[in-house]
């Protein structure tokens, strides 16, 4: 059995924005000690343009040796390691398990926080606030002490369970799980099943994601006439691109009504279309040579992509001459992962969280994960974050979790884990 020695030194201390006493806080000593490893990892200021990613792998080293676990790290690009912690299976010939989370948070608007948004304040109700504490730090110390209770519980899988801590999720995955994907160490790993992050949700439901919009994030260039800002030149830049933007918001507009008057329609189900930057002009008085326009879109699995380009070739082209486009993100992957009750992983999923009484509400994911790199070398992924009860907070300002919700998780992913690493062999496994 593995006792647990984490030292609570962070821990014990008041915090930083929070009462001493008579502010919720615990007395010393009295935390769960899953809460305060968690409270210990959100302090970690792995956050952007500059993520304390050394920390971040000191920390979780210190955990591979409490959990007696092997622990692997690849550099996939300079400076940005992948690590993965084994936890061998009875059969290892057999396909594994990841359980995969990124280490890296995204920035705060600190002046919008009640708290220190890296203190990992814990109000009166049990609520934990910080960066990361939803979008997924929760996660990551959700699968470590599940991993934690099952070994002290003299437990041993039949298939091998990999715990994945991947950086830079958070600016797009390339120098993380994009690149990591095609390595030879990730081939190595022998996927056959993976979990990663999802949503709160903030019912009574949690929300399972079994694929993901395609993101596309295109700029728009308008070239055009110059000349002097008092006269009626043709041919602007600024004309052609009006109509370049008329056309991607009045689609906008339209995906925006077929969302809000189908009643089984969310998020995942339709196109979004946002104009995120602008770029042009050099002085009031001089009609600018050229334009630039980007949009942010978000294409569900179901939209057939050649079509959807054409269709945004035709608008630059009606739009005027010589317009052209370049793509910053185009992913044209649309693989989704089986959730038929006949496939072996879902209903393993799916039947654990049964056997616990949650309702489940399978959903495609609106944003981008690193689920979808995973999905695209043909290996299914659900993503997927034990909060009900939980308002969705991710990226967005005093970001918390209830330590109960968090707790809950731990035990959600108990049953989870071993269900997963039971799917019996595949007739091409033996
Ligand atoms: C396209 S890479 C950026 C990834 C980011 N993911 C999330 C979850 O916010 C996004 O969807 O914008
Ligand atoms: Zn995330
Ligand atoms: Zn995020």
């Amino acid at each position: 059995m593995v006792v647990f020695v984490f030292p609570r030194l962070v821990t014990m201390l008041p915090d930083k924005d929070g009462p001493v006493a008579g502010g919720g806080q615990s007395p010393p000593g009295a935390e769960d000690p899953a809460v305060s490893l968690f409270r210990d990892y959100l302090r970690l200021r792995t956050v952007h343009p500059d993520p304390d990613y050394d920390g971040a792998l000191r920390f979780l080293d210190r955990i591979a040796e409490e959990l007696e676990l092997p622990m692997k790290k690849i550099e996939v690009w300079p400076d940005r390691v992948v690590s993965i912690m084994t936890w061998e299976g009875k059969n290892p010939s057999l396909k594994s398990i990841l359980l995969n989370s990124h280490t890296d948070v995204v920035p705060v608007f600190q002046e919008h926080w009640k708290y220190d948004a890296f203190s990992a304040f814990k109000d009166a109700e049990g609520n934990i606030y910080a960066r990361g504490t939803q979008d997924m730090k929760c996660v990551t110390i959700q699968y470590i002490q599940a991993i934690r209770r099952l070994k002290a519980e003299g437990h041993r899988l039949m298939r091998t369970v990999h715990l994945m801590f991947v950086p830079d999720e958070e600016v797009g995955g390339h120098k993380g799980m994009e690149t990591f994907v095609k390595h030879p160490e990730f081939q190595k790993l022998n996927i056959g099943f993976a979990l990663d992050e999802g949503l709160a949700n903030p019912g009574e439901a949690f929300t399972v994601f079994y694929g993901e919009r395609n993101p596309w994030w295109i700029t728009v260039h308008c070239p055009g006439s110059p000349g002097h800002g008092s006269r009626f030149v043709e041919n602007t830049a600024a004309e052609k691109m009006r109509q370049v933007i008329n056309s991607f918001l009045n689609f906008r507009e339209k995906e925006k009504t077929r969302l809000n008057t189908s009643e089984c329609f969310t998020l995942g189900d339709v196109t979004t279309v946002n104009m995120t930057m602008v770029k042009g002009g050099v002085a009031y008085n001089v009609i600018p040579a050229e334009m630039d326009v980007s949009f942010d879109l978000r294409i569900p699995p179901t939209v057939n992509l050649q079509e959807f380009e054409a269709q945004i070739k035709q608008w630059c082209k009606e739009a005027g001459e010589d317009i052209t486009y370049k793509f910053a993100q185009k992913h044209m992957n649309q693989d989704v992962t089986s959730t038929e009750e006949s496939d072996p992983w879902w209903s393993a999923f799916s039947g654990a969280c049964k056997a616990m009484n949650m309702r489940l509400e399978k959903e495609i994911f609106p944003a981008a994960t690193d689920s979808r790199f995973i999905r695209a070398v043909g290996i299914p992924a659900i993503g997927f974050s034990p909060m009900n009860r939980t308002p969705i907070l991710l990226h967005d300002h005093n970001e918390y979790l209830n330590e109960q919700i968090f707790l809950k998780g731990i035990s959600v992913y108990e049953r989870l884990i071993p269900a997963l690493a039971s799917v019996p062999a595949f007739p091409d496994e033996v």
